[in-house]
């Protein structure tokens, strides 16, 4: 779908990126993580030529990208970045719709599209839909951002920090939305945050960059699992590795089917890792767990969280 064919890019006397390959299959969801200056937005902008790479080609669906009107591209492309970059004097209606407008959408199905988004990011359309920027809080305006980044319902999603200014617990749930969003349409997304844990929960791969050139790209089990270098234990976090593999496995994972015991039950969904705080907390061995319906649905042992979980090569 997207594809980095030895790029280069500099600024003056700084190479920002450095020969970098990369294949990014439709349906992906890719994010890019990496030290601060590692070309991490470098790497977003040249894909819909807010920047232009010097070096190597980019291609779009097998085209390379410099033979797309600019135009064109981003109109194909949803761009979504911390800083918004709202249109202030605009609405937020008439800001999400900023593409469809132009792409000659009538005005019912502006503003339902308009309704159906500010509903997806939790904001009343009522009470939002003829507010300016400036009468929203940051988080509204990055959430407005993405809604208008999604407005047309572009291919391709590009984000650049997109939930740097939210508190944890809205930005908690909208990283669910993001992920949920993904699976139910399949779009491409590429994404940069400078924050491991979110990489962890939404990539299906997670590219580590370093001084413009990759360092590992991996699945997050993977990446946590088998880090290429010292380089990538330290950027995920040297001391809590473990406690992140917790985090992406689930309880079920290790269900043994055993009979309900005596005592509490989890859902069968919860993770590995509070699954080891319950544990802990209430000094359990054993728990039981229930599926969505509240059946049970096996037993989780302690004992097999640490005999069982992480990496699995023998
Ligand atoms: N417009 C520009 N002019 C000059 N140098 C630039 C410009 N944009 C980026 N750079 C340089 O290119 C390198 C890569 O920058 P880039 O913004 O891609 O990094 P990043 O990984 O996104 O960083 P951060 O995490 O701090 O946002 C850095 O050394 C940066 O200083």
């Amino acid at each position: 779908m997207i594809e980095f064919q030895n790029i280069s890019k500099s600024y003056g006397p700084v190479t920002a990126i450095d020969g970098l390959s990369l294949k990014i299959e439709r349906g992906e969801f890719v994010v890019l993580i990496g030290a601060s200056g590692s070309g991490k937005s470098t790497m977003i902008k040249m894909i819909n030529r807010m920047e232009n790479h010097d070096a190597g080609r980019i291609l779009l669906d097998g085209e390379e990208i410099y033979s797309f009107k600019v135009r064109e591209l981003r109109l194909r492309m949803g761009y979504a970045i911390q800083s918004v970059g709202l249109f202030p004097h605009w609405t937020v209606e008439r800001n999400i719709a900023t593409v469809p407008q132009m792409l000659g959408w009538t005005a019912p199905k502006i503003r339902d599209r308009v309704t159906t988004l500010l509903q997806l990011f939790d904001l009343d359309p009522e009470t939002y839909r003829t507010r300016y920027p400036h009468q929203l809080s940051g988080g509204q305006q990055q959430r407005v951002g993405v809604a208008r980044a999604l407005a047309a319902d572009p291919d391709v999603l590009l984000m650049d920090e997109p939930f740097g200014a939210l508190d944890p617990v809205i930005r908690a749930s909208l990283q669910l939305e993001m992920k949920r969003v993904h699976q139910a349409s399949g779009k491409t997304i590429v994404m940069v945050t400078h924050d491991v844990d979110e990489a962890l929960r939404l990539a299906t791969k997670i590219v580590l960059l370093d001084q413009g050139r990759i360092v590992q790209v991996a699945a997050p089990l993977e990446l946590l699992a088998r880090p290429a270098n010292a380089l990538v234990v330290d950027f995920v976090g040297r001391g809590d590795i473990g406690i992140k593999l917790l985090s992406l496995q689930s309880a079920q994972s290790l269900a043994r089917q055993e009979p309900q015991r005596q005592g509490p039950s989890l859902p069968a969904a919860t993770t590995l890792r509070e699954a080891v705080s319950f544990l802990a907390m209430h000094q359990l061995a054993v728990v039981n767990l229930m599926d969505a319906s509240g059946a049970h649905a096996g037993v989780l042992h302690a004992i097999d969280i640490f005999h069982k979980a992480g990496p699995s090569d023998g």
